[in-house]
């Protein structure tokens, strides 16, 4: 049995988001309407999810001293990772300790925050089909790792970054240099180490949204699925996601599976984002975010329960629905501009285009490539919702007040 209390008192049921950026936001604003207590955890004042949740707190969640003593002195029931760049090993030592539970759990948020870790859990431990991949500490050893069998075109990553940070293709050997010095420079936390990854040419990719919540009888926690996300990445970030992506009955199969087996071994309750790229019948793991994904904010017009309502039900060991309402699409807004307290025009002109809705998510700084906001648009089919999003994102015009 599920029991709630009223936040602000003392039987308040308490949840701490580390991270509190546009998914965090949307996952506060679910729990909230559950009544459940927030605390919003960033690197910096003002974060969107610090402006909806009850209380806000900043601090450095990279460092293990600062993050245990924001969570022994604030106690929260459930401990809820929003990004990767967190201090790991202290949600394990107090996960082991009794004194808070992680989610989906503190394994799972350390795999996850390395490359490394869950790259090597899904190859090599559960023997799931992957780029071909090697970690290398030096350039030397970059270029080492593709001549000896990696080869061109590759991919590189730092081992901790996200939304495409420090990642570029190499096409040949006068790119490697260059490759090494920008993954150098973007990774999330300063780091030598990079992920190459041989180039896998597929026809699309998708994030297969999968929930572990308790099942229909309500006991045992179940694997729940929502239908496949469709997304275009341009320099390794997300600028448009549409549901739902029509695959072939083969493929969507394997694609369950791979979803299964990662996510089950990782465990707990939470919806996770399990990264796929897909060619005919053959389906590959890229990655996985135990939380709710970017390219998930889709659900937002798309489905009954939308990513985050989803993370809420489930973290709190709630029923959930993850069926399909009608397609839709979204499409991403950037900064375009580097300066502090930016406005946006032409916000009447992208509420216009029919069918849409718009999250501006209230970011304090905007830089040319970081995310302030998404278009969201459902139609009839996907296609028309796509050209809906699109339109709609591209009325909307950031500028320096
Ligand atoms: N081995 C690969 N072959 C082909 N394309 C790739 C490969 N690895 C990454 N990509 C492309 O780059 C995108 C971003 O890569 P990845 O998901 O590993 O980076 P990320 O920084 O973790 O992104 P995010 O945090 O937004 O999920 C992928 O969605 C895909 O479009
Ligand atoms: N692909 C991961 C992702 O989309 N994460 C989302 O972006 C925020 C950081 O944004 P910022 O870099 O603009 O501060 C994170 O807090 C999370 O909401
Ligand atoms: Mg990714």
């Amino acid at each position: 049995m599920t029991t709630l209390g009223t936040p602000l008192s003392p039987h308040a049921t308490k949840v701490m988001l580390l991270g509190a950026g546009e998914l965090g936001k949307e996952v506060l604003i679910a729990l909230q309407r559950l009544g459940v207590e927030t605390i919003a955890v960033d690197r910096y004042e003002h974060a969107p999810g610090q402006q909806v949740a009850h209380h806000a707190r900043t601090i450095m969640m990279s460092d293990a001293a600062q993050l245990k003593a924001l969570i022994e002195a604030e106690r929260p029931h459930l401990v809820v990772p929003e990004i990767e760049a967190i201090a790991t090993p202290v949600l394990q030592e107090l996960e082991a300790a009794g004194a808070v539970r992680v989610i989906p759990t503190a394994r799972a948020a350390r795999l996850t925050m390395d490359r490394e870790g869950i790259r090597r859990l899904a190859a090599e431990t559960l023997g799931l089909p992957t780029s071909p991949y090697r970690f290398c500490d030096s350039l030397a050893e970059l270029q080492a790792a593709i001549d000896g069998g990696i080869g061109y075109p590759c991919i590189v990553k730092p081992v901790m970054s996200s939304s495409g940070k420090g990642q570029s293709k190499i096409d040949g050997p006068a790119d490697v240099a260059k490759a090494w010095d920008y993954a150098m420079a973007g990774g999330r936390v300063s780091q030598t180490r990079v992920i190459v990854e041989g180039f896998i040419d597929f026809d699309y990719e998708i994030t297969l949204l999968t929930v572990r919540a308790p099942d229909a009888a309500g006991g045992q926690i179940a694997s729940h699925f929502c239908a496949p996300i469709g997304h275009l990445q341009v320099a390794g970030d997300y600028v448009e996601s549409w549901q739902p992506h029509p695959m072939p009955p083969a493929a969507l199969d394997k694609a369950q599976q791979i979803a299964r087996a990662v996510t089950d071994n990782l465990g707990g309750q939470g919806i996770f984002g399990v990264e796929l790229f897909v060619k005919g019948e053959q389906v590959w793991f890229s990655e996985v975010s135990p939380r709710p994904h970017d390219t998930g904010m889709v659900t937002m017009v798309t489905q009954w329960q939308s990513e985050f309502e989803l993370h809420a039900r489930a973290i709190l060991g709630l029923p959930v629905d993850t069926s399909l309402r009608n397609p839709g699409a979204s499409a991403v807004i950037y900064g375009g501009v580097e300066a502090r307290g930016i406005v946006f025009d032409g916000v009447d002109a992208a509420l216009a285009v029919p069918g849409t809705d718009l999250r501006l998510f209230g970011k304090p700084e905007s830089f040319a490539k970081r995310r302030m906001g998404v278009a969201l648009a459902h139609a009839d089919d996907v296609a028309t919702a796509r050209s809906r999003a699109q339109l709609a994102a591209s009325k909307v015009r950031p500028r320096a007040a």
